[in-house]
């Protein structure tokens, strides 16, 4: 090899973000250390599986003929633990870009929500988030990293301290594997433990026995490897055979996450199409639940051969669920981009989909409690699904759970609802808005308490849109409360005493003709309301057009220029009203209409629309209650 001996060693920068990641790594957030080891296993089972793959087109690639593998050799005296694989390797320009920047998005929008957090939550937080590579400075003072790639014939070496810069050199082909990837970790002083056999063959038991590649363990350079696991895939075994232990193992190694599964999916399809799942229902929300980017993590296999982690193998609604899907149906060469395409994996999502629904809907029956718990994870996300997923939207409808003004700690279904509804009502009611208490003191809400009318206080993003498309549950319309009119008289009062009947008072009626002529243009109208029964007002939008609240997120998004107006209802048997509706200074009349939208605004979560004004009118009106000497 002349020339690469007297080759210098590039010195290189690390990106920002690694720089960051590494400093944290290093004051280390992590209580479990040994996550390295099963960090750097994955990276080794994963380039074993790249290979694999990247064979069945290039056979050339693996001509060696040689079992995947991976080897982890101790050394106590040297105070050094070593990685080695015999998968698909780095080039120099692949190891410069793969472990000198990060690639994964999400991952900058992570860092900063652990530098913001305060201690006691960063080591949850970053339990949620595989750390990859460079966790292994959180036990090394040095790491080398030599590869060579399937197919080349030069090698590369990668040493750092991880303390801002790295290095890149040529080496010898014989100080590389022959393939694969050597991560070489210089321990610091306090981490001697992970020259331990024991230790590190029960991490390695605990943390990678269930990925699906070998591994063999020596105690010293040169001994003979025994081996530690045997690389089979868990999915293919017969469920009986397969522990509690088993399952939650293989999920943390599928899945990158270190909190036990709620539930398992585990089956074998045979018929029209033949495919094994193994999928997760996880413990905790993957900390990118709701990165608009954030695709499926469900990885295709192909006959045991790992095909890919980024085809959307499940609707973008079960996002949240982690596992794997193997079958036998599709070629081994398929590439990427038709995988899309293919009608059978459209075949296998779909019965994939079912099988993971009727296992929620079972649990809900049977098993309430974990199943609550899978709800408030994944509520959310799953909600999304009743208007992406048309067929399956009253499936979705049936599993959806919702706080309401009658569930108090529980969780309530429609059927609940339906079952609760009074005589004469004839619709499912909801409001939404982002904050459950503000909610529950709408004064939208104040007619449907009186006569006893349960509705649904709808609080994630998604419930602002799905309402508005979905015509009906089981026949059952949806009805926002902050829309339209109230329409309360069919149902008559808790108590028995009907208030609908109520009429307002000729001065009351005066004054509404009055705000309506003041407000002008800022409102579309000024009623009576048959919705209050406390509050003097409340703001509610027309019966035709987006909700108030759907509104408002649109407008938020930019994607909405102008604001529908809305209708001012004011309580007709208020004493405020009544007593307000009796002065005749127009003035003071005029001050008190806007004053009284600025609170319908204001009790709507809201800002007065210009607060100079508002200002001003309040300074008035306490300017002559105290001039009057009241
Ligand atoms: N043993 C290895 N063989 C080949 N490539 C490797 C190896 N280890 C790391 N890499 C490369 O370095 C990249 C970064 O690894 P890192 O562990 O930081 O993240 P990741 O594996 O991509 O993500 P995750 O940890 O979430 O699986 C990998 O994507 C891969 O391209």
């Amino acid at each position: 090899m002349t020339g690469i001996e007297e080759r210098q060693p590039e010195q290189h920068v690390f990106e920002a973000d690694v720089s960051r990641l590494l400093h944290m790594m290093v004051h280390s957030v992590y209580s479990d250390k040994d996550v390295f080891l099963r960090e750097l296993i994955s990276n080794a089972a994963d380039a074993c599986e790249k290979l694999r793959y990247e064979s069945v087109s290039q056979p050339q690639l693996s001509s060696d003929r040689a079992q995947p593998g991976i080897l982890v050799t101790l050394n106590e005296e040297a105070q050094k633990l070593v990685i080695e694989d015999n998968g698909i390797g780095m080039s120099r320009d692949e190891m410069i870009d793969a472990l000198g920047t990060i690639a994964r998005s999400g991952t900058k929008a992570f860092i900063e929500r652990l530098e913001a957090a305060k201690a006691g939550e960063k080591a949850e937080l970053i339990g949620q988030f595989g750390v990859g590579f460079y966790s292994s400075f959180m036990v090394a003072d040095r790491v080398d990293v030599i590869s060579r790639r399937a197919g080349e014939s030069e090698a590369w070496k990668w040493s750092s301290d991880g303390k801002g810069s790295y290095q890149v050199v040529a080496v010898d082909l014989a100080e590389a594997p022959a393939r694969g990837t050597r991560v070489v970790l210089h321990l610091m002083p306090d981490e001697k433990k992970y020259t331990s056999k024991w230790t590190v063959e029960k991490i390695i038991r605990d943390q990678s026995g269930h990925v699906p590649v070998p591994i063999h363990l020596a105690e010293k350079d040169g001994e003979e490897p025994s081996q530690v696991s045997d690389g089979a895939a868990l999915w293919i075994k017969q469920k009986g055979e397969i522990s509690k232990q088993d399952y939650d193992d293989f999920y943390r190694s599928v899945s990158g996450q270190y909190d036990e599964p709620l539930a398992n999916v585990h089956f074998r399809a045979e018929g029209r199409h033949e495919y094994t799942t193994l999928a997760f229902i996880p413990g905790s929300q993957p900390f990118d639940l709701f990165d608009p980017d954030r695709q499926g993590r469900m990885k295709l296999y192909v006959k045991r051969v790992f095909i890919t982690d980024e085809a959307e193998l499940l609707p973008r609604y079960l996002r949240f669920v982690r596992g794997i899907i193997d079958t036998s149906d599709l070629p081994l060469n398929i590439s990427r981009e038709m995988i899309q395409e293919s009608p059978v994996l459209a075949a296998i999502k779909k019965g994939v989909t079912s099988r993971i629904l009727s296992t929620l809907e079972k649990m809900a029956e049977g098993e309430a409690e974990t199943y609550s718990k899978i709800w408030d994870l994944f509520g959310a996300i799953i909600k999304e699904g009743i208007y992406d997923d048309f067929e399956r939207r009253s499936q979705l409808l049936k599993l959806a759970r919702f706080r309401s003004t009658v569930s108090h700690e529980a969780t309530r279904s429609l059927t609940d609802y339906l079952t609760a509804m009074k005589e004469g009502q004839s619709a499912i009611y909801y409001i939404s808005g982002s904050s459950l208490d503000q909610l529950k003191s709408s004064p939208q809400l104040e007619g449907f308490r009186a006569k006893g009318i349960e509705v649904l206080l709808l609080t994630d993003g998604v419930d602002s849109f799905w309402p508005t498309n979905v015509p009906d549950f089981e026949g059952k319309p949806f009805k926002s409360v902050t829309q339209g009119l109230a329409d309360l008289n069919a149902v008559s009062s808790e108590g028995g005493t009907d208030e609908s009947g109520r009429e307002a008072s000729t001065e009351v009626k005066a004054f509404i003709e009055f705000a309506r002529s003041a407000l002008g243009e800022e409102v579309a109208d000024v009623r009576v309301s048959d919705r209050l029964t406390e509050s003097a007002v409340c703001l509610v939008a027309s019966e035709h057009g987006p909700d108030r609240q759907l509104e408002k997120l649109l407008q938020g998004a930019g994607r909405l220029q102008t604001a529908s107006k809305p209708i001012l209802e004011i309580n007709a048997q208020s004493e405020r009203i009544r007593s307000i509706a009796s002065i005749g200074d127009p003035a003071f009349r005029e001050d008190a209409a806007w004053l009284l939208l600025d609170e319908a605004r204001i009790l709507d979560g809201d800002k007065p629309a210009n607060p100079r004004a508002f200002a001003d009118r309040q300074a008035r009106l306490f300017a002559s209650a105290i001039g009057h000497g009241k």
